[in-house]
């Protein structure tokens, strides 16, 4: 693993000793919006207007904030739309690499390319940062639109619906300022906490991680007890953002993040949910627990120096969910 700096490649590992042990997720640089017309978004520059066939996606199906994005394409009809080129899982001394020999790696089916981070230099020879999934790529303009998968859920969410006929929201207006709030915690105790615990390098700053995660999963349990979704009969992207986390932890985050008070499995709302979810249609096709456990135990070597992939739970998720269940009692 490394990252470019002015265009070129140095090989390293995440820096904790600057910041007492503790892992701290640097901020993307791509921040570009499609719009339905190629007006100006929030952020970055106009000009990347909604058309079939011109946006790429590059993505690791082992990445938890890639696979936001799978989960959006598929939701939001858009597999006929934009395209999918996913990385090996292998995250090794180059970043993530185009190899085919694993299967669901398909290779830039773009250009060919052997690193991702040549998708990055072609979009900015001069580039520094971090080189990571996913990426929204704009054929027409040979560039990148972004690479904050927050933002391109909320392209997704809406700047298609001209051209699909998919009105479906997952980012309903009136619920916007609720959304934000147990987003903000979820991402910072939750999505990212499990990173924290995982890639601490002190003690405190592990025992900080898992206690606020811990924190966060029992205040979600008792949320999802009386609440089908987390805002409550209406699903939006605040669930497609945990379920992303939920997926992998007993596969990945509670052994080799050591995040281990107790399994997702131990908690029945929190587990009922994530298989009402997995079970959505077009949902389970984007989760791949094959990349999910190769990546992290082949390509963390601080963590695991062997490399070797254990055998792992198989949890049923497509055993009957029963969270209707939650609904009728919440409508009564
Ligand atoms: N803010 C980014 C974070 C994406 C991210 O950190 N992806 C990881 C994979 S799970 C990555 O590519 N890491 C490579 C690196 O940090 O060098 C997003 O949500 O889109």
């Amino acid at each position: 693993m490394g990252r470019l700096q002015n265009g070129a490649w140095q090989d390293g590992w995440y820096d904790t000793k600057s910041t007492g042990g503790k892992f701290e997720r640097t901020t993307t640089t791509f921040r570009n919006w499609i719009t339905p017309d190629g007006a100006l978004g929030s952020t970055g520059d106009d000009g990347f207007p909604a058309e079939s066939g011109r946006y790429h996606l590059y993505v690791s199906y082992a990445c938890p904030w890639a696979h936001r994005t799978l989960i959006f394409r598929a939701l939001k009809g858009l597999d006929n739309h934009i395209g999918v080129s996913a990385v090996h899982p292998d995250m090794l001394s180059d970043g993530w690499e185009f190899r085919t020999d694993f299967d669901g790696a398909t290779g830039d089916r773009l250009f060919d390319l052997p690193h991702l981070r040549d998708i990055y230099t072609r979009a900015d020879p001069n580039i520094s940062g971090r080189v990571t999934v996913p990426v929204l790529w704009d054929k027409t303009r040979d560039t990148i639109v972004s690479n904050e998968s927050a933002e391109i859920i909320r392209m997704f969410n809406s700047a298609f619906d001209g051209i699909t006929g998919n009105r479906d929201d997952y980012w309903p207006g009136e619920l916007r300022n609720e959304i934000e709030g147990v987003n903000a915690r979820i991402y910072d105790t939750v999505n990212n906490g499990v990173y924290k615990a995982g890639f601490a390098t002190t003690q405190e700053a592990y025992d900080e991680a898992v206690s606020e995660l811990f924190d966060s999963l029992d205040w979600l349990e008792a949320r999802l007890a009386d609440n089908r979704y987390l805002m409550g009969d209406r699903i939006t992207e605040a669930d497609w953002r945990l379920f992303t986390t939920l997926i992998r932890f007993d596969a990945v985050y509670h052994g080799h993040f050591k995040c281990n008070r107790a399994k997702l499995i131990e908690y029945p709302h929190l587990w009922g949910y994530t298989r009402e979810l997995y079970q959505w249609p077009g949902v389970a096709q984007t989760v791949r627990l094959d990349h999910i456990m190769r990546h992290y135990h082949y390509s963390h070597e601080t963590i695991n120096p062997h490399r070797i992939v254990p055998i792992g739970p198989d949890p049923d998720l497509t055993a009957p969910h029963g969270r209707d269940e939650v609904s009728t009692r919440s409508a009564a």
